[in-house]
């Protein structure tokens, strides 16, 4: 294989080149835009993910903010964006407004629905939830338009905890109902004797953030703690004292549940009528969770059949709920507005916390606290960086070198590398492959986010390959390669001797080089775009080629001959860094020992 590089070799670019049929909006922007986003104030592990980009946006983006957001969030986000706070948007002026605005934030008074998402018509880049509870913003639509959804996870966890507790302290005491007694004129010592906490076992279901606040709290009352949770640390509940027990067993068993588990399929209505007729004849509940965890009709029957003495509830199905609602109205039944999250200081906390995860992922930082991306820990990222864009390079050439009626289906994705595959997570390199496929054929805009749904959607199906190779495990890659199968090709060289469109390519000093066309070996960096010629080789092919393009000013960037052997067929790859005429390419294919040439963008 021979090959140089000319002397006009551009400085090398590692800069994402954008898609021009749309908003370079939720470009996954590698590399040039990839930053890595970590917060030393926050404690816990920080994962990184590849999010938005506004780097091509004219001006600042919008930022529409529709609920009340702390002071300190709103001066974060007026810094880098335009902010337009409009409270208690109908759903039909949300959808109006969202065209024009690049992020959303929300606490849980707001529905994001398909419709909103729709209605950007794919100028929303991202929603950030200023709160934990993410049931209110439909996920798979937000993912389907390859909008990014970020959370607050944490600011409000201890606000939510003392919330539960209030709940608690006031309902075994009635503090509520003999409030509105005294206020009304009365006054009831008798009616209003409570119950006491001390000694009495609570049962924590959801034993998260707030759930284990809430244990530690309860355990300082001097209560017996016993908490379910599937997904929680036996570990960790051993540490503060709280035994985890079985679903049946801690609803068999509690004086008082507290609920503090997401609203999911699986905890849909968990308290219902079977449920309530295993509990302890008596039992308290309270709730500052999300409403539909619990059967609220069917809690006002086992509250009227005396299974449950008294509830205390934060949260409802519908909110606000009905006026006349039984749930509500019952004169055992203890209710806030769904108030959990409402101290001075989580809205502060939770309003620096959103408007940093919004203004990070504009400006194409990794996110950490995102809901609908694959999570791709950050030295993970680190080290894929430079293979990233030749994933997505490879991707574009392969699908751009198919040809016929069949359609692309199957992909087959080979990595060649010294580590074990355990060591090699290759999320992110499928995701830009997927793009790379996706993009020049369609006008889908794929990216962290959508981009294994987006193949789903395609009928694309992407297999991926390790291939263990001897070498230095210091690299996390050597080569990726790309093979498209049961597809006919505008270049048939391309089609390796198993039958399939194959490239391949490795990074170079940084710079992503295609290395493999067919079964023929090329060297050229994969920058600006690339022209392929076969043909047979022999002396001053490269002169007549680069004085063709050199006519037309078209310059060259890189040029390698690939070859089967001295004089017989080559493969020459030619890196241009502007777009020759169709004149030009036509001259160059009329060069008789020319028998194909095909011209592919980056
Ligand atoms: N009322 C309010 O204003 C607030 C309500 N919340 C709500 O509190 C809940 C908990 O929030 P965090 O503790 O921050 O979330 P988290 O994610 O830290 O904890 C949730 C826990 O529930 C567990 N879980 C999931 N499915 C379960 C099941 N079927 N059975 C038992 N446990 C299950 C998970 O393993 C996890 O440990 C959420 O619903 C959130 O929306 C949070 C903050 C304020
Ligand atoms: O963070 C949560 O999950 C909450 O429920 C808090 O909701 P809010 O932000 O107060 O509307």
């Amino acid at each position: 294989m021979a090959s140089f590089k000319t002397p006009a070799l551009k400085t090398p670019s590692l800069s994402f080149s954008s898609n021009s049929r749309l908003p370079s909006a939720f470009s996954v922007t590698f590399p040039d835009n990839l930053r890595f986003s970590r917060s030393s104030s926050r404690p816990q592990r920080r994962f990184l993910i590849v999010t938005a980009s506004s780097a091509s946006i004219p001006g600042k983006p919008t930022v529409l903010v529709a609920e009340k957001l702390g002071e300190a969030g709103l001066t974060l986000l007026k810094q880098f964006a335009n902010v337009d706070c409009s409270y208690n948007l109908s759903p039909e002026e949300l959808c109006t407004k969202i065209s024009l605005c690049d992020a959303l934030i929300v606490r849980s008074g707001t529905k994001v629905s398909r419709e909103v998402f729709e209605s950007s018509a794919g100028r929303l880049k991202v929603v950030g939830r200023a709160g934990v509870g993410i049931d209110n913003v439909d996920l798979a639509a937000a993912t389907e338009h390859g909008c990014l959804v970020v959370n607050a996870p944490t600011a409000n966890t201890v606000a939510a905890a003392e919330h539960g507790i209030a709940l608690l302290a006031a309902m075994a005491r009635n503090v509520a109902q003999a409030d509105a007694s005294v206020k009304a004129g009365k006054w009831q010592r008798n009616k209003y004797v409570g119950v006491s906490l001390v000694g009495k076992t609570i049962a924590v279901l959801g034993f998260g953030k707030v759930g284990s606040e809430v244990a530690r709290r309860a355990k300082g009352l001097g209560m017996h703690v016993i908490a379910h949770d599937p997904y929680a640390s036996a570990d960790r509940a051993r540490a503060i004292g709280v035994e985890l027990v079985s679903f049946e067993e801690a609803i068999a068993t509690a004086d008082f549940i507290s609920l503090h588990m997401p609203l999911t399929p699986a905890t849909n209505k968990i308290l219902n009528d079977e449920t309530f007729a295993k509990m302890k004849k008596g039992v308290r509940i309270i709730n500052v969770a999300r409403g539909g965890v619990i059967d609220e009709e069917a809690l006002v029957r086992a509250l009227d059949a005396g299974i449950v003495a008294q509830a205390a509830l934060d949260v409802f199905t519908e909110e606000p709920p009905k006026q006349d609602s039984k749930l509500v109205q019952h004169d055992r039944v203890t209710v806030t507005p769904h108030l959990g999250a409402s101290t001075m200081e989580a809205q502060e906390g939770v309003a620096i916390e959103i408007a940093e995860a919004v203004v990070g992922a504009l400006k194409g930082e990794l996110a950490a606290t995102a809901v609908n991306a694959p999570m791709v820990p950050a030295e993970v990222l680190t080290e894929l960086k430079p293979y990233v864009e030749l994933a997505e390079k490879l991707g574009r050439l392969a699908v751009q070198l198919v040809a016929g009626v069949s359609g692309v289906k199957n992909v087959k994705v080979s990595y060649a590398s010294s580590r074990a595959p355990d060591d090699l997570d290759t999320r992110l390199l499928r995701a830009m492959i997927t793009k790379g496929l996706i993009e020049p054929i369609s006008n889908v805009y794929v990216n962290l986010v959508n981009a294994d749904y987006t193949a789903k959607q395609r009928g694309l199906r992407i297999t991926e390959e390790r291939n263990i190779i001897d070498g230095s495990s210091e690299s996390a890659l050597e080569s990726i390669q790309v093979q498209i199968a049961n597809v006919e090709s505008r270049f048939a060289s391309a089609i390796s001797e198993s039958g399939e469109i194959k490239v391949e390519g490795r990074v170079k000093d940084g710079i992503p080089h295609l290395t493999k066309v067919g079964s023929f070996e090329v060297d050229v960096s994969l920058e600006g775009s690339i022209i392929l010629c076969r043909q047979v080789d022999q002396p001053g092919m490269i002169g007549k080629v680069g004085s063709i393009l050199g006519e037309e000013n078209v310059n060259v960037s890189f040029m390698s001959v690939g070859r089967i052997a001295p004089r017989k067929q080559a493969v020459m790859a030619i890196g241009v860094d502007d777009q020759p005429s169709k004149q030009s390419l036509q001259r160059i294919g009329e060069i008789p020992a020319i028998e194909e040439i095909v011209f592919l963008k980056l």
